[in-house]
C-alpha cells in the first residue's frame, strides 16, 4: 500500500499564558512512500517524528494537508478504519493475559463482515507468532518474557489484523544494545516477508540507516532530506543532515574560499574554481582523511585508538569546530606517534562545503 502525505501540517495551540504562537510540530510534509518499503523517520527529539506517525495512524488530526493510503483519502478516518498496525516504545501488553491472548486481543471485537471464527483467529495468531518466532511462548504471561520477546509479541499483535500499514515508534529504545541489534534485524526480516509498507521512527541514525529503504531526516518539524540512506550520507543537502548521519560524526571546520581555493587556517586544502570568496563551514567525513606527508591539511597529533580493522586517529586544528578531529584510517597505515603533527590529504568525495550563514550545501 502506497502512502501519500500531501502538505501535511500539524500545529498545537500555544501552551501557557505567555506563549502566543502555536507550536508547529510538522510543517508542509510531502512524501509518497512507495508500496512495500520500510521508511525510517529520523531526527532529534522534538522534530515532529511521533506527530507525523500519529497523523498517519489517525491519533492526531492534521491542521492541514491530506493523507492517502493508495487512492483512499484517509485524512478524516478514525484509527480503526485505517487498517494500521502500531507498535510503541512501551509495549503495553496486558499483564494478566497470556501471549496468545494478547495477540488475539485485536481480533476479538471485530464486527460485521470483519468478524472471524475461533479457528480463523487461532490461525491468524499462529501465523503472526511464527513470523516473529514466539510460537513456543504462547502460554506465558508478559512478566515471564524478556524485553525483546515482549516487543516481538507487540509486533505480532500489530500484524495479526493484517494491517495495510505498519507504524513503529521507537520500538527498540527499551532494549539493551545487543537485543536492539538483533531485534532490528528481525523487524527488517518480518517487513521483507510481509511486504507491509512500514514507517519506523527513531532518533538513532545508525538504526535508521541500517534497516531503511529510505530515510527522512527532520528538524523542527521540517523535512530536511529524503533518500536512500547511502545517498543521504554521501550527499547531504545541509550541515544539519551531514552532522546528523555518521559514526563517528563528520568533522567540521571553519573555512574560507579565497581566489578559487578552500583554506582551512593557513592550509589551502582544495581547489574550488567558480565559487566566490566567502566564509564556509567545511565537513570532512572521518574516512576522508589520508595520512600523507605532502598532504595540505596539517593537524596536531593527539593520539590513536586501535579499532581492529581500522585505526581512529585523534588530532586537533585551530579551525576545527569540534574539540577533536576523528579520522578513520586502515590499520595497515604506519603512524609515527612521536610526531607532533600529522598531515592529511582529503578524499574529494568526503569533503563538503556549506554556506556559513544558512548551512546549505555548496556544490563543488
Ligand atoms: N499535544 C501536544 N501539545 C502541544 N505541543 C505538542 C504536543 N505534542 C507534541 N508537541 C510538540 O510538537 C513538537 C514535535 O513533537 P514530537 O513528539 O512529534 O517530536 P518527536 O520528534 O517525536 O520527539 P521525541 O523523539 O522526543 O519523541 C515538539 O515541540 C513537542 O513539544
Amino acid at each position: 500500500m502506497k502512502i501519500v502525505l500531501e502538505h501535511l501540517t500539524k500545529q498545537f495551540p500555544p501552551r501557557g499564558r505567555k506563549a502566543q504562537e502555536p507550536v508547529t510540530a510538522v510543517s508542509d510534509f510531502n512524501f509518497e512512500i512507495p508500496d512495500g518499503q520500510l521508511i525510517g523517520l529520523l531526527g532529534p527529539s522534538g522534530c515532529g517524528k511521533s506527530t507525523t506517525l500519529n497523523m498517519i495512524c489517525g491519533l492526531e488530526k492534521p491542521t492541514s494537508g491530506r493523507i492517502l493510503f493508495g487512492d483512499d483519502d484517509v485524512t478524516s478516518f478514525p484509527p480503526e478504519r485505517r487498517g494500521v498496525g502500531m507498535v510503541f516504545q512501551n509495549y503495553a501488553l496486558y499483564p494478566h493475559l497470556t501471549v496468545k491472548q494478547n495477540i488475539l486481543f485485536p481480533l476479538q471485537n471485530l464486527k460485521g463482515k470483519d468478524k472471524l471464527s475461533r479457528s480463523q483467529m487461532d490461525e491468524r495468531a499462529q501465523n503472526a507468532a511464527r513470523l516473529v518466532q514466539i510460537t513456543e511462548l504462547m502460554d506465558r504471561r508478559p512478566s515471564e518474557l524478556s524485553g525483546g520477546q515482549q516487543q516481538r509479541v507487540a509486533i505480532a499483535r500489530a500484524l495479526v489484523k493484517m494491517p495495510r500499514v505498519l507504524l513503529l515508534d521507537e520500538p527498540l529504545s527499551n532494549l539493551d544494545a545487543r537485543l536492539r541489534l538483533q531485534t532490528r534485524e528481525e523487524i527488517r526480516k518480518i517487513q521483507r516477508a510481509t511486504k507491509i509498507t512500514t514507517v519506523f521512527v527513531t532518533h538513532d541514525q545508525e538504526e535508521a540507516m541500517s534497516i531503511s529503504d529510505m530515510i527522512v531526516v527532520m528538524k523542527d518539524g521540517v523535512v530536511q532530506q529524503i533518500g536512500k540512506p547511502q545517498n543521504v550520507y554521501d550527499s547531504p543537502v545541509n550541515l544539519f543532515v551531514a552532522k546528523f548521519l555518521g559514526t563517528p560524526p563528520i568533522n567540521v571546520f571553519e573555512g574560507q574560499i579565497r581566489g578559487g581555493s578552500l583554506y582551512i587556517g593557513e592550509n589551502a586544502v582544495l581547489l574550488t574554481p567558480g565559487i566566490s570568496d566567502q566564509p564556509v563551514s567545511v565537513g570532512i567525513r572521518p574516512e576522508g582523511f589520508i595520512p600523507d606527508e605532502k598532504g595540505a591539511l596539517c593537524c596536531q597529533l593527539g593520539g590513536m585508538e586501535v579499532m581492529g580493522r581500522d585505526i581512529s586517529v585523534v588530532s586537533t586544528h585551530a579551525s576545527s569546530v569540534n574539540p577533536v578531529i576523528r579520522s578513520i584510517i586502515s590499520s595497515d597505515t604506519q603512524i609515527r606517534l612521536d610526531a607532533k603533527t600529522i598531515r592529511f590529504s582529503i578524499k574529494p568525495n568526503k569533503i563538503f562545503l556549506f554556506r556559513h550563514d544558512t548551512g546549505e550545501r555548496i556544490n563543488l
